[in-house]
């Protein structure tokens, strides 16, 4: 039935990290869906409408996404794998409210010494994207770092392997069709 449904992974990373942890759930994800893995940057400006799950995620900066400001300050720590001009906060703002029949899903990268604290770039991502329509079909998932440029702990990205799969699951087991039915005719 999901032969040809599309998933789509949008990262956004300063050191590599979380580019790591976003192509490893789109190996979760490819058995079961045509995946594509973008860096924020890279995305077309408009979400394409076969396109059934949207998986978005970033580092935590500040306790929340990302902003100009804290990607200033990550660029200043050295190399880095992407423009600091962009993020997810601007992309999910550019995304604007759900016109396709897609859900979502959203992860993050944040450091293992503070994970106490409750600050994740994945939880107030799901919140926007939840006030922008979007079902949100998962608790929105960390995955951590030894420090601010890395590297990911060991079996980072195993674990973000898994979670793809269970997002596989996850929207396989939502009623069948659910979101065609809001939004037909469009
Ligand atoms: C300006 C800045 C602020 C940060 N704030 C937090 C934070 O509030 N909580 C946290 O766990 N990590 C914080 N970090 C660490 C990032 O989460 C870490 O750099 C990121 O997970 C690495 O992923 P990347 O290589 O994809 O950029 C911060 C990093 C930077 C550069």
């Amino acid at each position: 039935m999901s032969g040809t449904a599309r998933a789509l992974v949008v990262y956004e990373s300063m050191f590599g990290n979380t580019q790591r942890i976003a192509a490893a759930i789109g190996e979760g994800l490819r058995p079961a869906f045509e995946t594509e893995v973008l860096a924020v940057g890279q995305t077309p400006r408009t979400l394409p409408g076969d396109v059934r799950l949207l998986v978005v995620g970033g580092p935590t900066h500040a306790f929340g996404m990302s902003r100009p400001s804290t990607r200033d300050q990550a660029a200043a720590q050295g190399p880095m794998v992407m423009p600091a001009t962009t993020g997810v906060r601007e992309w999910l703002e550019m995304l604007g409210p759900r016109r396709t029949e897609t859900v979502a899903a959203t992860f993050d990268t944040r450091v293992n010494k503070v994970r106490r604290l409750p600050g994740s770039a994945a939880r107030a991502a799901a919140r926007r994207l939840r006030h922008q329509e979007y079902e949100v079909i998962a608790a929105p998932a960390s995955f951590y770092v030894g420090d601010m440029t890395g590297p990911l702990d060991e079996g980072e990205v195993d674990r973000a392997r898994k979670w793809g799969e269970q997002l596989v699951i996850a929207q396989g087991s939502r009623p069948a069709g659910a979101t065609h039915h809001h939004r037909r005719g469009h």
